[in-house]
């Protein structure tokens, strides 16, 4: 079972940059639901779209993979033959109770697909010929100047046809679009039981380590990147994710 979120219900006199360590995994599932709308939808969805665009003996990268989420999702629905998918995170802590979780399932559900768990570094990681790769929260924690050489590697890395799903928190260029959105996600934060003072603390813990751009941003680093075309498939309030078609 994991824990509840208590992290930052406390007042603390300094707030450190937020990291992926041991405090965190531990309670990341309920944080991650409680704090990114929409997050079920998406994990599920992914699922679906992989197993539509996943080619028989390829590879499925998922890049910042944290617990697993997506993967578990990909693995249930990916049907193409000799399909394995690759986990990538370079938290520690986050990789091994990975392993545990896609262990746990193996145990569940039959007819799984093959995963390998890595702990790595994906700006430093040489990505193999894939058929579909899952940035799902992971680009907003790349520093701004990484951001493009990484989709341009993973584009390079994509066989013909196939597609990057990027689900990112947005930015809005618009002041009152902007302002609306992030007040209706602190609405969203405090109705799944967040206090005001947890909600303040977490947002200074993230805001120098995580850097939402705007969707317009993002469609055009993909075009630099190389992707022929690319779409929004889902948004809940400021948090978006998209496909990027080679
Ligand atoms: N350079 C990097 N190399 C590898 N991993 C990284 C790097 N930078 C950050 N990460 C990892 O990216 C993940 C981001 S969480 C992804 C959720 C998951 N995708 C999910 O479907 O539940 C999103 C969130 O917490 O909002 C963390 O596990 C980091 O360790
Ligand atoms: O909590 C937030 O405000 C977010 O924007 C999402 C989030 C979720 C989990 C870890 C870091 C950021």
């Amino acid at each position: 079972m994991t824990e509840t979120d208590k992290l930052f219900a406390q007042p603390r006199a300094q707030i450190g940059d937020f990291a992926f360590d041991d405090e965190v995994v531990r309670v990341f599932p309920d944080m991650i639901k409680r704090s990114v709308p929409g997050y079920p939808t998406i994990v599920e969805t992914i699922g679906l779209i992989a197993g539509q665009y996943a080619r028989p003996d390829s590879l499925i990268y998922d890049l910042g993979c944290s617990l697993g989420a997506a993967t578990q999702s990909m693995r249930r629905h990916v049907r193409a033959s000799g399909c394995r998918i690759m986990a990538v995170d370079n938290s520690a802590p986050m990789i091994s109770r990975c392993r545990e979780y896609l262990f746990a399932q193996n145990a569940m559900v039959e007819e799984l697909t093959p995963v390998e768990v890595m702990e790595a570094d994906i700006t430093r990681l040489a990505l193999q010929p894939c058929s579909v790769v899952v940035l799902n929260f992971t680009l907003q924690f790349i520093p701004p100047p990484q951001r493009l050489q990484l989709l341009t590697d993973i584009h390079r890395a994509l066989l013909p046809g196939g597609l990057l799903i990027l689900s990112e928190k947005l930015a809005f260029a618009d002041p009152r679009t902007q302002q609306n959105l992030e007040t209706m996600h602190y609405v969203f934060k405090r109705a799944n039981g967040y206090s005001e003072l947890e909600i303040a603390q977490k947002r200074s813990a993230i805001e120098k380590v995580m850097l939402p751009d705007t969707l317009e941003a993002h469609q055009d680093r993909l075009f630099k990147a190389g992707f022929s075309h690319s779409h929004s498939w889902f948004q809940s309030l400021n948090f978006c994710s998209m496909m990027a078609h080679k």
